[in-house]
């Protein structure tokens, strides 16, 4: 099939690549000429992993094309993807402008039949709204052409999103017209060839699926978060609480770590975006604010133990930051505690040596010229005279690390461990000062 994928993000890359690893002709667009002149001379703009292999397989076998040109994007595919981004606006609301200007795009220069699939996280409605504004766009230069819009909303999570790509759990197609559901049929039945995974319903309620699977996972993660603070007062330990409810199957082990909150690109934006499309519906979603709140406040929990540890002012103090990343895997920034974390150290007059395993480059984007703040590429050089070390990022390489070098390159052997990844009764027994989340 001949497919358009609108927007090289993490989704639409990665969409892109996987349809045509299927052996689908596909033609990629975007905005930004830097990231398709990457593309274009062999690079891939984004860390994920195996992603660049289908890549460079996919282009040298002459299925996958990147372009910025609009006309030769929308004459290619059949299938057009929108995977374009949905920031939060000021209100918290999803913000459509990029979704809707794809729409208009493809609106603009159709002359055939097209299938307009939604693949970008966007609230109840918007399929609507990208039917209108196609239909605007046709109208305004006389051309009576068919189309259907189907939402066919994405669950990869970054850092396994080709896995996750390759080997969905379901497919969410949300359709209302008997070609577009052929269509999607026919694209998806090489992912599923074993078990039916197309979970086929109407649009509105493919959109709002999206949103709350997003918001579930959110909450389960905020509620762990809110039991390991009561479970640090009551002397208890949230890692033995997890293990002893993961059992019970209504439950699940899954999405139950406590740690120094959630971040990333999709559930502090989506919980947002659910929160304001229940008001605007008349319906206030309490348990999301409170979800959001706790998160807000869980990214701030390893400032307030470093605090109470060194005091308040913390001139002249100097720490170790092992984990840039929102979460492993990835080099992804994108509402990481570790930008909450590393602004109060700043501003409270502290020194800050960071490190992540992939996410350098866009730390110096993030950051700039922060000063105070050196990002330094060895795991190990970060540490030295550092006053702690504080783990922010759950990276399998800080799992086991060398203890007894640990404890000689820091000035004092003092560890924060905001994902849990040390036994407490292990790093004491090595003469470590441990202050983990909830144990
Ligand atoms: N990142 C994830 O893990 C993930 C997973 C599932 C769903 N989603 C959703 O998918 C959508 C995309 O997310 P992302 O993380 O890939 O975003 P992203 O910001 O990484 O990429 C979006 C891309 O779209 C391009 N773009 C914007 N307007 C365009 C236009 N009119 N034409 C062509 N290209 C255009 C941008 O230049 C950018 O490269 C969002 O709605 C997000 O919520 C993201
Ligand atoms: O038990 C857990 C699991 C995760 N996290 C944190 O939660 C955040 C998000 O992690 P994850 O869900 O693995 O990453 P994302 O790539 O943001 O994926 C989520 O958001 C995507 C975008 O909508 C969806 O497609 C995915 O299904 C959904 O998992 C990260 O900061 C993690 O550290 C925890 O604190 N505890």
């Amino acid at each position: 099939m001949k497919i358009t994928v609108v927007g090289t993000g993490y989704v639409g890359l990665v969409t892109g690549a996987c349809l045509a690893e299927m052996g689908n002709d596909v033609l990629c667009l975007d905005v930004n000429p830097e990231k398709i002149r990457v593309l274009q001379e062999g690079g891939v703009p984004i860390h994920e992993p195996g992603l660049d292999k289908i890549i460079a397989s996919n282009v040298a076998a002459g299925r996958l094309h990147f372009t910025t040109d609009i006309d030769q994007a929308v004459a290619f595919g059949t299938a057009q993807f929108i995977a374009v981004g949905t920031p939060p606006d000021e209100d918290g609301s999803a913000d459509l402008q990029y979704v809707l200007e794809a729409a208009k795009n493809i609106g603009r220069r159709m002359n055939e039949y097209k299938v307009v699939i939604d693949k970008s996280t966007v609230p109840v409605g918007t399929a609507d709204k990208v039917r209108a504004a196609i239909a605007e766009e046709l109208s305004a230069r006389c051309a009576v052409i068919d189309y259907s819009v189907v939402s066919n909303p994405e669950f990869l999570k970054e850092g396994s999103a080709v896995d996750d790509f390759m080997k969905p759990d379901r497919i969410v197609v949300g359709a209302d017209d008997e070609r577009g559901i052929t269509l999607m049929k026919a694209l998806y039945a090489p992912f599923q060839r074993n078990h039916d995974k197309l979970v086929l319903m109407d649009v509105r309620s493919a959109e709002l699926t999206k949103y709350a699977a997003n918001a579930m996972l959110a909450t389960r993660i905020s509620f762990m978060n809110e039991l390991a603070l009561l479970a640090e007062k009551l002397g208890a330990d949230i890692e033995l609480v997890r293990r002893g409810i993961g059992s019970d199957p209504r439950i699940g082990y899954h999405f139950l770590y406590a740690g120094c909150g959630y971040g990333g690109s999709c559930f502090p934006k989506d919980v947002k975006a659910l929160i304001r499309s229940g008001e605007e519906a008349g319906q206030t979603l309490r348990v999301l604010q409170s979800v959001e709140e706790a998160n807000d406040a869980q990214k701030r929990v390893l400032t307030e133990k470093i605090c109470k540890r060194f005091g308040e002012d913390l001139k002249g103090r100097h720490f170790a930051v092992w984990g840039l990343a929102f979460k492993p895997n990835t080099d992804d920034m994108r509402e990481a505690t570790s930008r909450v974390l590393i602004g109060d150290l700043l501003a409270r007059g502290a020194t800050v040596a960071a490190y992540d395993p992939v996410a350098h480059e866009e730390a110096h984007r993030v950051f700039g010229d922060a000063q105070g703040l050196e990002l330094i590429r060895s795991q190990t050089d970060v540490l030295r005279k550092a006053d702690a070390l504080i783990v922010v990022t759950e990276w399998k390489e800080f799992r086991c690390p060398d203890f007894v070098e640990l404890k000689q390159l820091l000035r004092t052997p003092v560890v924060f461990d905001g994902r849990n990844l040390y036994e407490p009764s292990e790093l004491r027994a090595l003469g470590f000062e441990h202050y983990p989340i909830g144990r």
